[in-house]
């Protein structure tokens, strides 16, 4: 049984007024008069466009690139629903940059690139970097993600960062902390199914490592990875177990499998097969793997997330990338690195941890306390920003990736506070 709360009827609607799509430029600066436009425009604009020659830096300091985040895609891998081009893609970066704006006041653009050849598409980001203070990979198909982020990353000197891999990695790494802790389960004793071998799931499967999960098995639309199949590339490779084993072998006492492939890649049979009270993350979007009720039909103990906005424990990069670009824009750090995402983890699952604000009760209810059904904080959490961002920003400071020299976490902290 599934459930769909939003009709196609009201999100197409939703896309088409009042106005087409759901973005729209505005300015920051009076321009009334004459005067006014002799400044913004010419003549006056040539002298912040010499600063700019003599020390890039002042870029930073003349125009909007500070606050500026490009949202990249080629349209490869776009949610759960596929190849479908960089055109069809552009709601999806629409709605990511209205979510970089309203959680975290970052202006973003987003861009649509027709170009499925990593090196043509790593060209385009790095011919287009000059505009931006930092730039979000965004629904490009494994493994040329990998590539195309490793490069843009050594050849770019603003942060880049391939959320579905990392974002998603950063998340799921704070949701599987708490559920363990809730459920009083060890990370170092923890059974892992991983279904889907794309980036988001190479990705978390690294962080999971470095958070001190060790048996994981990755299963791809082939079946498990093993060391006997020779149609695994070398990132499915990292995750492959030595033997073969069956789908359902895999999920035989697992403790938690975490979907991050497409509807139905596995079934009330398999979560039938788990552990005691396991934990399932089925995080395909817009349609989870299996839905909440049929998970809790056949596992009624089951601590369950998806990706949607409509169930419990929305395990959603939301909750991510908007703060981690926030906290690594403000100390103008040159990467985002892995002390900085591991604080990120970190300061989202303590959050979850602290009561929720009377304004999060008001939407959701006075229930809303750590339990299974809250692990991870709401998108509205207005103490999102300070927590996740400070926690970057201090990471960055503190692994010398930042180019701000004079940080200060309190008076930081406090900015963040009143920002939103
Ligand atoms: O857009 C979302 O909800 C999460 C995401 O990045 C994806 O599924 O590709
Ligand atoms: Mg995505």
């Amino acid at each position: 049984m599934s459930k769909q709360p939003v009709t196609r009827e009201e999100a197409l609607e939703y896309h088409q007024y009042p106005r087409a799509g759901k973005l729209a430029i505005e300015t920051t600066t009076e321009l009334k008069t004459q005067e006014d436009l002799s400044k913004a425009y010419t003549p006056g604009v040539a002298f912040p466009c010499l600063e700019i020659e003599e020390n890039p830096e002042n870029a930073y300091k003349y125009t909007a690139k500070r606050n500026l985040v490009a949202v990249i895609t080629n349209g490869t891998a776009v949610l759960g629903l596929g190849n479908i081009g960089a055109l069809a893609a552009k709601p999806v970066m629409e709605g990511k940059s209205v979510l970089f704006k309203k959680f975290s006041a970052i202006d973003s653009f987003d861009i649509e690139v027709d170009e499925e050849n990593p090196e043509k598409f790593i060209d385009v980001c790095k011919a287009i970097a000059p505009t931006f203070g930092g730039i979000n990979l965004e629904d490009i198909k494994s493994p040329e993600c990998f590539e195309i982020e490793k490069r843009l990353i050594e050849e770019l000197d603003i942060p880049v960062m391939h959320d579905d891999q990392h974002g998603t990695a950063i998340i799921t790494s704070a949701g599987v902390i708490n559920a363990c802790d809730i459920l009083g389960k060890k990370l170092e004793e923890l059974k892992v199914v991983v279904v889907g071998a794309g980036a988001a799931a190479i990705s978390c499967s690294r962080m999971y490592k470095a958070i001190g999960i060790k048996n994981i098995i990755m299963i791809d639309s082939k079946g498990v990875c093993h060391d006997g199949r020779d149609d695994l590339n070398k990132f499915k490779k990292e995750f492959s177990v030595k033997e073969p084993m069956t789908k359902m072998d895999a999920f035989r006492e697992a403790d938690m499998v975490l979907g991050l492939s497409r509807p139905g890649t596995f079934t009330q049979e398999h979560i039938a097969v788990m552990a005691d009270e396991p934990i399932v993350f089925t995080l395909a979007n817009p349609t989870p793997e299996l839905f909440p009720d049929e998970i809790l039909a056949i596992r009624d103990k089951a601590l369950v997330g998806t990706g949607r906005s409509d169930f419990n424990n929305q395990v959603n990069n939301v909750i991510g990338f908007p703060f981690i670009f926030r906290g690594a824009l403000d100390v103008k750090a040159k990467k985002i690195n892995m002390a900085m995402k591991k604080a990120a983890a970190y300061a989202i699952a303590d959050l979850a941890k602290k009561p929720v604000t009377d304004d999060i009760k008001a939407i959701f209810g006075d229930h809303i306390t750590y339990s299974k059904e809250y692990i991870i904080p709401k998108p509205f959490d207005k103490r999102l920003i300070v927590e996740i961002s400070s926690a970057v920003a201090k990471a960055a400071v503190e692994s010398g990736v930042a180019r701000e020299k004079n940080y200060d976490h309190e008076a930081y902290r406090e900015q963040l506070s009143k920002m939103i």
